[in-house]
């Protein structure tokens, strides 16, 4: 792996977070690399930082200190318009919350992120329910959020995030809600996707039924990455 490609690169990445008048320090200096072509689960105990290391990778979040470069872009230092086209074209995000619109279909959700990047959205819908077939929801393309279960929910969230083939997939918890066998069904997708030599995934999860898929863990605590365990040995 001496050679792989870095997909994600971060240097001394800190961040604490101001709120009510209490400073939570929940990163703490993050040196980390994800490789192109890697499904990387990023595992730890509740409140360790993982949800804001990604936050600020998939560029929604922004660190108070260091460097965090994807693919080569120092999201931190784009402008706003150019951050937010990066984004839409490069990043799925599968939130631990869904955050799918309530107003909109199934399919009209999964259409989104092509919508967004100049899709017709006749295109657009007719990619979203194929891609909505693969998670297992043919039936459901045409029902509100509020019509599905929690886990068909968190399919769709996870078909959004796939449907434009960004280069990089960064799921909260995306089997939380799925029974075993969907679950793996979800994770064989992903794990197709993460083959792609220019893409790569980050997962955080503490479903340890589904680390098997991983190429790469990640281990933290207290706003550290304290182990990186690679299939290829530790780095
Ligand atoms: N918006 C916020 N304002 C203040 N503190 C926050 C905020 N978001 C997170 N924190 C705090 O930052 C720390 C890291 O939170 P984070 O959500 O990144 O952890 P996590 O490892 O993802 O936790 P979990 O596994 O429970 O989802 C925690 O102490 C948390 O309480």
């Amino acid at each position: 792996m001496g050679t792989a490609t870095v997909a994600v690169e971060c240097r001394g990445v800190r961040k604490t977070y101001d709120g009510s008048g209490q400073q939570v320090v929940a990163l703490r200096g993050i040196d980390l690399d994800i490789h192109a072509g890697e499904l990387m689960m990023l595992v730890g105990p509740s409140g360790c930082g993982k949800t804001t290391l990604i936050s600020v990778i998939a560029g929604i979040l922004d660190q108070d200190e260091g460097l965090c470069r994807v693919f080569g872009h120092d999201l931190l230092h784009m402008k706003d318009k150019d951050k937010l086209r990066f984004r839409a074209a490069n990043i799925g995000f599968v939130f631990q919350t869904y955050n799918l619109l309530p107003s909109l279909t199934a399919a009209e959700n999964v259409s989104i992120p092509m919508i967004l990047n100049g899709i017709s959205r006749q295109k657009a819908q007719r990619r979203a329910v194929e891609v909505l077939e693969r998670v297992g929801l043919a039936e459901r393309t045409g029902s509100l959020p509020s019509e599905l279960s929690g886990g068909q929910q968190q399919r769709v969230a996870i078909a959004r995030a796939l449907v434009h083939g960004p280069k990089l997939i960064v799921c909260d918890e995306p089997t939380s809600a799925l029974d075993h066998e969907t679950g793996h069904r979800v994770m064989d997708l992903l794990k197709q996707v993460a083959l792609d030599e220019d893409r790569a995934l980050v997962i955080v999860t503490h479903d340890a039924r589904i680390f098997e898929f991983a190429d790469c863990i990640a281990q933290m605590d207290d706003g550290q990455v304290v182990k990186v365990v690679r299939s290829s040995g530790p780095s």
